[in-house]
């Protein structure tokens, strides 16, 4: 949490767990208790951000070039618009942030974890959600939901293999910094993952 109260919640998960299905309830529930909320995204939130966005869901590329674009987009958003709604006072609910990184680009497509996290430095300097939220469950129901939802793009075209390891990166992040994490069962019905979601944002926020 910052000095000014406001707090840094990310939602995370592999396509199709539901956190976009979600995100708007955190949104209202904090707006009814009075927080000034700023909603947005990664890779995205910024004019700039969301235009690496493009690229990077729809150009084939390596995996170096797949992190270094992330971050980059991360760099621009938190200096943007992150810190200053932080310092202003607003909660950020961000769908997605570096847990991504090292859960896609790094469980994923096996890239150096040494690598993501100098770049984590670098970027971030120490800065980390105060909450992250992961929706869990497993890939084979996740790709069921995507493609009853939508088409698929570029990461969400990758087979259930690739899925079970960045299942398995979100695991190893929870693992390590399991204070800053509520692992939410994403395979529940919708109230009962709403349920699970507000629960955490309220222990977290009060
Ligand atoms: N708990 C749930 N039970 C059944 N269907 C769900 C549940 N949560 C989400 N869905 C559906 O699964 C699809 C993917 O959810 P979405 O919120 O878009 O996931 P994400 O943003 O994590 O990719 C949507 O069609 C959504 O309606
Ligand atoms: C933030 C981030 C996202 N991604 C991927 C995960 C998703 O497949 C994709 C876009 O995320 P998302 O916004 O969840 O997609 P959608 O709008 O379809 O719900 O980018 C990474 O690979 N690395 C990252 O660091």
């Amino acid at each position: 949490m910052t000095s000014s109260g406001a707090f840094f919640i990310s939602f995370e998960g592999i396509d199709g767990a539901g956190k976009s299905s979600h995100i708007e309830a955190v949104h209202e529930a904090l707006q009814q208790r009075g927080h000034r909320v700023l909603l947005t995204r990664e890779p995205g939130g910024t004019e700039l951000a969301e235009q690496l966005r493009a690229l990077f869901l729809h150009q084939s590329m390596d995996a170096l070039t797949e992190a270094l674009l992330v971050f980059a987009a991360r760099r621009d958003h938190l200096c943007q618009r992150i810190l200053p709604a932080l310092s202003r006072g607003e909660t950020v609910l961000c769908d997605r942030f570096t847990d991504a990184t090292f859960a896609y680009q790094g469980a994923g497509r096996g890239f150096d974890l040494a690598v993501l996290r100098q770049l984590e430095t670098w970027v971030q300097d120490g800065r980390q959600p105060d909450l992250t939220l992961w929706f869990d469950l497993p890939p084979d129901v996740a790709a069921a939901r995507r493609a009853a939802a939508r088409a698929p793009d570029r990461l969400e075209r990758e087979d259930l293999a690739f899925f079970e390891r960045v299942r398995e990166g979100y695991a190893q992040r929870f693992a390590e910094q399991p204070a800053r994490f509520a692992r939410v069962d994403s395979a529940a019905s919708m109230d009962a993952v709403r349920a699970q979601v507000l629960q955490a944002v309220a222990d977290k926020v009060g």
